[in-house]
């Protein structure tokens, strides 16, 4: 959408960032609202260095990438923003996110909390939800029931998640925090969060 008069692209709808201990439940919401909400919203495909883990798709859930491929693409200015995580880099493209918003679907952004202070820095403007669990015991538990990690790779998050669950109560930083206890019902308030942005969707596609 091209606003002429201004001569710059028009705002569409506002993206969502969603952000939370690893474990917390954000791809479990992001696949479910990308299901139920066909046509609605599209994900930001992240670059990553870390290894795709079994089921996981190049270009689908990452762009999976050497640190030279993706240093090179950081040092070009392609990255609107990226972070060292775990061990690994991770990082949003300015193509992840235009890719989407050129459909007009609503971007969501699964991203670190390193991830969350360098997009406030920018024009995105998006909707900041924070997925808590319902505690750290909580967390380890369902990470380590997802067998996705080493020992050493969950200590990593365990210790990250306990630094993210202290800065997510900086005021301000987020507009909505979900705790991911029962899945129906906070599921159903991530929707309740979304509505307005969804329904806006909904009336001009
Ligand atoms: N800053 C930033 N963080 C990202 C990006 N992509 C993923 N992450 C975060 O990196 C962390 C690790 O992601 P991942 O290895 O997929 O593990 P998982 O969160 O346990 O499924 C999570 O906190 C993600 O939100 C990105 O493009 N930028
Ligand atoms: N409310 C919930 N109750 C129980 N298990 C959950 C709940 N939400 C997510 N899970 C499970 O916890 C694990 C971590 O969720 P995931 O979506 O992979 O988290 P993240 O993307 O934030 O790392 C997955 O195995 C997922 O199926």
């Amino acid at each position: 959408m091209r606003d002429d008069t201004k001569g710059k692209v028009m705002a569409g709808p506002r993206p969502v960032v969603l952000s939370g201990p690893s474990g917390a439940g954000k791809s479990t919401f992001l696949k479910r609202l990308l299901k139920e909400f066909d046509g609605v919203f599209g994900f930001s495909v992240s670059h990553t260095t870390r290894n795709p883990r079994p089921g996981e798709v190049n270009g689908k859930d990452y762009h999976y990438v050497t640190r030279e491929v993706m240093q090179s693409g950081i040092d070009r200015g392609e990255f609107i923003e990226h972070a060292e995580f775990s061990g690994n880099m991770y990082g949003t493209s300015k193509a992840a996110v235009q890719d989407v918003q050129a459909k007009n679907l609503i971007c969501i952004l699964d991203i670190d909390m390193q991830g969350v202070k360098n997009i406030k820095r920018t024009d995105l403007n998006p909707i900041y939800v924070f997925i808590q669990p319902p505690s750290i015991e909580e967390l380890e538990k369902r990470l380590r029931d997802r067998k996705t990690e080493s020992e050493e790779s969950l200590q990593k998050r365990l210790q990250a998640a306990r630094v993210d669950m202290e800065l997510s109560k900086e005021t301000g930083l987020f507009d909505v925090v979900i705790v991911n206890d029962d899945l129906e019902a906070a599921y159903g308030k991530l929707k309740e969060a979304l509505l307005e942005e969804i329904q806006k969707v909904k009336d001009t596609n």
